[in-house]
């Protein structure tokens, strides 16, 4: 196999909930983690240099070790001496810095692909306990789906059944925003209300959205909703527009809203579109990783996941 393209999908926390602080500075968590679809593209290719390119639309985003795609392909090269190079190739659609992990899904992504592009056989466990070395983040975006991250967000839990089917809107302000930051201004032992965790796990388990939308809830908004009110505002029109429930993501600035009916979704993203004036409104869905789907191969050959 000399190319394997991959899809490396944007998270969505459904509830975000700081439980404590350790000695070296990071967080306790307790957070329901959900795929959705929106994804970035990426193709990696064996390249006779013994070296690692990465080419992406985004002319600003580094290409070299500062980019998180590059770092997991080097240390799959290093940690199984693995002598050919790799073309790194990503077509970015996940808006960055924006609270939906676009950087750890790319580099989970590559860790899955290097995997098999160079037949390495490591199991999922495996990839997961690399991927926490480079990020918190990571080792969830190896794993995908519904489920319970614990610890400072690496112990992972799946959920069964998954969370229930519905539209997610997207709907990110132009501003960025360091997840460093925001957890480091956290308050986390005055925080007033904690999402309800156990009832959020109940209301997926009915399947009932609506209750979902009414248990959501993100501790780290006490932090960047103050810096930046809009995303109360938009999280208010989501909701007047027929949002189940709406919240920020991660440490944000990204809002998300969930539908029960698809037009309904693609109205309030034309409506938020214009009354923020934002670019980055997307219209996704809640993505639920197929049981064990099999690689498929492209008629050309490429092998998808
Ligand atoms: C906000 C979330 O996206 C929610 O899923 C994650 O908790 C953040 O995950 P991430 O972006 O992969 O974060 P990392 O790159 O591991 O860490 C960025 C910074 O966030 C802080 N951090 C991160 C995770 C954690 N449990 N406690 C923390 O205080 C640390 O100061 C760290 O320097
Ligand atoms: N492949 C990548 N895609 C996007 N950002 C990257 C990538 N590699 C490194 N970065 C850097 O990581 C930083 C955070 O980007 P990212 O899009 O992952 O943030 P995020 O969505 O807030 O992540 P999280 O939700 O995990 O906190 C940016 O400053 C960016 O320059």
């Amino acid at each position: 196999m000399e190319e394997i393209r991959l899809k490396a999908r944007a998270k969505i926390n459904l509830t975000l909930d700081v439980t404590g602080k350790r000695d070296n500075g990071y967080h306790e968590l307790q957070m329901i983690m959900q795929t959705v679809g929106l994804y970035d593209e990426i193709v990696l290719r064996k390249i006779p240099e013994n070296e690692i390119r990465l080419e992406s639309n985004v002319s600003w985003l580094p290409a070299d070790n500062r980019n998180l795609a590059w770092r997991a392909a080097e240390l799959m090269r290093s940690t199984y001496d693995i002598k050919e190079g790799v073309l790194i190739q990503i077509d970015k659609r996940i808006p960055v810095a924006a609270g939906l992990a676009g950087g750890s899904a790319d580099c989970a992504a590559v860790l899955v692909g290097m995997n098999k592009l160079f037949s390495l056989k490591l199991p999922a466990k495996k990839l997961e306990e690399l991927a926490l070395t480079m990020g918190t983040d990571i080792p969830y975006c190896v794993r995908r789906g519904t489920v319970l991250a614990e610890g400072v967000g690496e112990v992972l839990t799946n959920i069964e059944p998954p969370c229930p089917f519905c539209y997610v809107v997207l709907a990110k302000l132009p501003v960025s925003v360091s997840t460093a930051k925001v957890y480091q201004s956290l308050k986390w032992d005055q925080v007033e209300h904690h999402p309800d965790t156990k009832g959020m796990l109940a209301a997926m388990a009915e399947g009932d959205v609506p209750a979902m939308g009414r248990l959501l809830g993100n501790v780290l908004e006490t932090v960047t909703i103050p810096m930046y009110p809009k995303i109360a505002d938009i999280k208010e029109s989501m909701l007047e527009n027929g949002a189940e429930g709406a919240l920020m993501s991660g440490s944000g600035p990204t809002v998300f809203g969930l539908f029960t009916k698809q037009e309904r979704a693609k109205e309030a993203a034309k409506i938020l579109r214009k009354q923020f004036a934002m670019r980055d409104v997307f219209v996704t869905q809640i993505y639920h990783v197929p049981h064990g789907k099999k690689e498929r191969r492209t008629t050309d050959g490429r092998h998808k996941i």
